[in-house]
């Protein structure tokens, strides 16, 4: 046990040996709140305060639970997997299959992603004929999942306008949709199961006995309805109930626009009487000059409950920072020091590449790509979000539930079968008519669309049939066959990739039987498998992306990078409206947000932090012409080397008192002159992107890119295992191929 305990500092040691009390650990960036909230797991354990069946954690990510349960299992003798440890999302979904049947919901009930969920709501607005621009399907949206995420059903909506009320007429009639098919949303794992607890008091009782710890990590971005969840499972901090054990970071609260509250720390404290309030001081992740500029950014907030943080692993070096002249120069330059990096012996997943919105990541990724750097992005493009992906999940949706409509409408013609928007429509009305799924109605039709559409519904049953007792992976591979799935792709010219991930969804179910850990009774039954293999699909869009485990550079939204670290950071589009974000840059409380971001951002590096930003920008189709970040503005000059020389044009609000001044003072670094390269949109001697030439030297290789004009004029080249050169064209002897 003295193991266990080894290694932490004083008020790190007091947390994780606290009587079994109620507890809330607040403590800033990097002072070891995850590591103490997994130790006090182990110790408790350990030292046989608790069985492992009686712990339930929450983490923020899929990933952090993972991580959470090696570390345990490496820690401890005795098995984990009595442990409820996962995120909010998938404790529910768990709690819901177990108890189906009390919350109401059919065993193989799906999960609906927010894309699924915006198509049924479509679907819907179209079923009842509702004009789309009087109600846009998003805002919509956004009003179900607020009111679900305020723990409120239809009725208990207050209505005071005719808009509001039709609203909720839709929020109610989505609600029966959704109900009729099989299928809950996001909100509604967390509030169904909410319900099956407040509701049905046998089975409440049940986990509250049988839980003993509660611990929560990033407790700052907890929502309201997260909240009560919480507290019920707690028996609402009643004597004898379990001891709750909360650890998180005002600072770092970056959900408030999705409803997370900071004020539930507050409430907490007071709710359960919390006697134990414990801060850590002492950072263990990052070099003082980057905690230092951390520490001065987050002054700028005044709405904090206040603490600072210390470190003393020494200054470390300063903060790289870096002006771009556009955003694909910008790219250019991160992927060519990582490139030096990784030469010098940095692994490629120590560094990771952060950025305030998805939409940054495209041109990051391009210029990886060319360069043949492997890469793996969180968010963005999701793995299980993909087109051909989601044709395939629909598949095997209606192998599990064909009453799900959200999965028939999206692959009832395609591959294309001929069933035209026409047959649809009068299905839709049968459905209605019948009062059941669109499954349910095929026999109730005749003429030609009932021929056709009685076909697919043939295919769907055979699959059925001919799958019940598949293993999972074979299962998968059955279906793409059957479905003409693999066949379409095949034949579609760009196809190749899309078949790979085809081929990915099935290594996918592979790994989900392996790492599930699934035993015999499980096997036995195909489809029960499968629905949890839908589940785990929906849970983890946007987290999981092919080839874990390979060494790959880590992109990912700031937002995404909560709770990670990497020895090398790089934070790129640090400009004025992207971030802070052009949203939120008007009001105070989301300027304070965004500064929080920003301190996530900056607090994730250990020993290197790049910061740029870019002269232009484009964005969502627009060329954008940005001043940098005021961020930039607010970090001690002292802290940071500029590799480019400071450009007064370029500071945030032109004229801010003095703050401009200070970068003009010559830096130690050498100053990179760095003269505009625009790109052209025609390359001379017949030559084109995409195109593949050879070259003397390198042999063949494919142009990715080219800039500059005249003798300027450069091209990029892939040349395969002879790597990707910049070439200027009046010297390189090229000959198109
Ligand atoms: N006492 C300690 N001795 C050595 N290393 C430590 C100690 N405490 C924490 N660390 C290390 O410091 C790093 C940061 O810890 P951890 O991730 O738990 O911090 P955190 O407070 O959860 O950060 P965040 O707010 O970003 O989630 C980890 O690499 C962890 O292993
Ligand atoms: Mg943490």
């Amino acid at each position: 046990m003295s193991n266990l305990l080894a290694n932490l500092n004083d008020q790190q040691h007091q947390a994780v040996t606290l009587p079994p009390q109620h507890a809330l650990i607040l403590a800033g960036a990097g002072s070891g709140k995850t590591r103490v909230l997994t130790t006090r797991i182990a110790w408790l354990i350990q030292s046989g305060q608790v069985d492992p069946s009686g712990i339930l954690a929450v983490t923020f990510t899929n990933k952090a639970a993972r991580e959470m349960l090696a570390r345990l299992s490496a820690m401890l003798p005795v098995s984990t997997r009595g442990m409820w440890i996962g995120t909010f999302h998938g404790l529910a979904n768990r709690l819901l299959r177990t108890h189906h049947r009390d919350a109401g919901l059919p065993q193989l009930f799906q999960i609906l992603d927010s894309g699924d969920q915006l198509a049924a709501i479509k679907r819907l607005l179209k079923t009842l004929n509702v004009d789309d621009e009087k109600f846009p399907p998003r805002d919509l949206q956004h009003f179900i999942n607020g009111q679900k995420e305020a723990g409120n059903r239809p009725h208990a909506v207050e209505a005071w306008d005719d808009y509001t009320r039709q609203r909720v007429q839709l929020y109610q009639e989505y609600e029966a949709q959704c109900q009729r098919e099989g299928v809950v949303d996001f909100a509604e794992l967390l509030l169904r199961s909410y319900e099956l607890l407040e509701r049905n008091e046998p089975v409440r009782r049940h986990y509250q006995r049988r839980f003993r710890h509660i611990l929560v990590d990033e407790f700052q971005d907890t929502n309201r309805l997260q909240y009560r969840w919480l507290r019920m499972f707690a028996d609402e901090g009643r004597e004898g109930g379990a001891a709750m054990f909360c650890v998180g970071d005002d600072d770092q609260s970056i959900y408030r626009f999705r409803g997370a509250e900071v004020g539930n720390m507050r409430d907490f404290e007071r709710e359960f009487h919390v006697q134990n309030v414990i801060r850590l001081e002492q950072n263990y992740r990052s070099r003082s000059n980057i905690l230092d500029a951390a520490n001065a950014i987050i002054r700028h907030n005044t709405n904090r409950l206040g603490k600072n943080l210390w470190t003393d692993q020494g200054a470390g070096e300063p903060i790289r920072v870096f002006e771009a002249f556009s955003d694909a120069d910008e790219a250019r330059w991160i992927v060519e020091e990582v490139q030096s990096l990784v030469r010098d012996g940095g692994l490629r997943a120590e560094i990771a590449l952060l950025y305030r919105s998805n939409a940054q990541s495209r041109v990051l990724e391009h210029q990886l790509f060319s360069a043949g750097i492997p890469y793996r992005v969180y968010g963005g493009l999701r793995f299980f979000e993909r087109q051909e992906i989601k044709h395939a999940l629909a598949y095997l949706r209606l192998i599990a539930n064909p009453d799900d409509d959200t999965a028939f409408a999206r692959v009832v013609n395609f591959p294309t079968r001929g069933i035209g928007a026409r047959s649809l429509e009068v299905l839709a009305d049968a459905a209605r008519t019948w009062n059941g799924s669109l499954y349910s109605a095929v026999p109730h039709l005749t003429g030609k669309a009932g021929t056709s559409l009685g076909q697919f519904v043939r295919l769907v049953e055979d699959m059925r049939r001919d799958t019940a007792k598949l293993p999972l992976p074979e299962l998968v591979d059955h279906m793409l066959d059957v479905s003409g799935l693999r066949a379409h792709y095949k034949a579609e010219k760009e196809g190749r990739e899309r078949l790979e991930n085809l081929d990915e969804l099935l290594n996918a179910a592979a790994n989900f039987v392996a790492e599930a850990q699934v035993d015999e009774d499980a096997l036995a039954q195909p489809h029960a498998l499968l629905a949890d293999f839908l589940a785990h699909a929906s849970l983890e869009a946007g987290e999981h992306q092919a080839d874990q485990g390979a060494d790959a550079v880590q992109l990912m939204t700031v937002h995404s990078a909560k709770g990670l670290e990497f020895n090398v950071v790089f934070l790129s589009g640090l400009e004025e409206g992207l971030f802070p974000h052009e949203n939120s840059i008007l009001e105070t409380d989301g300027l304070e947000e965004e500064r929080r971001l920003m301190y996530v951002a900056v607090t994730r590096a250990r020993e290197r932090l790049y910061l740029s930003f870019a002269q232009s920008r484009m964005l969502h189709g627009q060329t954008r012409y940005n001043l940098r970040s005021r961020f930039l503005e607010e970090i001690p000059e002292a802290l940071t080397k500029w590799l480019t020389p400071p450009n007064p044009r370029s500071a945030a609000g032109g004229a801010l008192g003095g703050m401009g001044g200070g970068y003009f003072k010559p830096s130690s670094a050498k100053p990179v002159q760095r003269t505009p390269r625009p790109t052209f949109a025609q390359l001379p001697n017949g030559l084109r992107i995409g195109q593949s030439v050879n070259h003397p030297k390198f042999g063949q290789g494919v142009i990715v890119a080219a800039e500059g004009s005249g003798t300027d004029a450069k091209v990029q080249i892939n040349f395969g295992p002879a790597g990707v050169k910049w070439l200027l064209l009046a010297v390189a002897k090229l000959e198109p191929v």
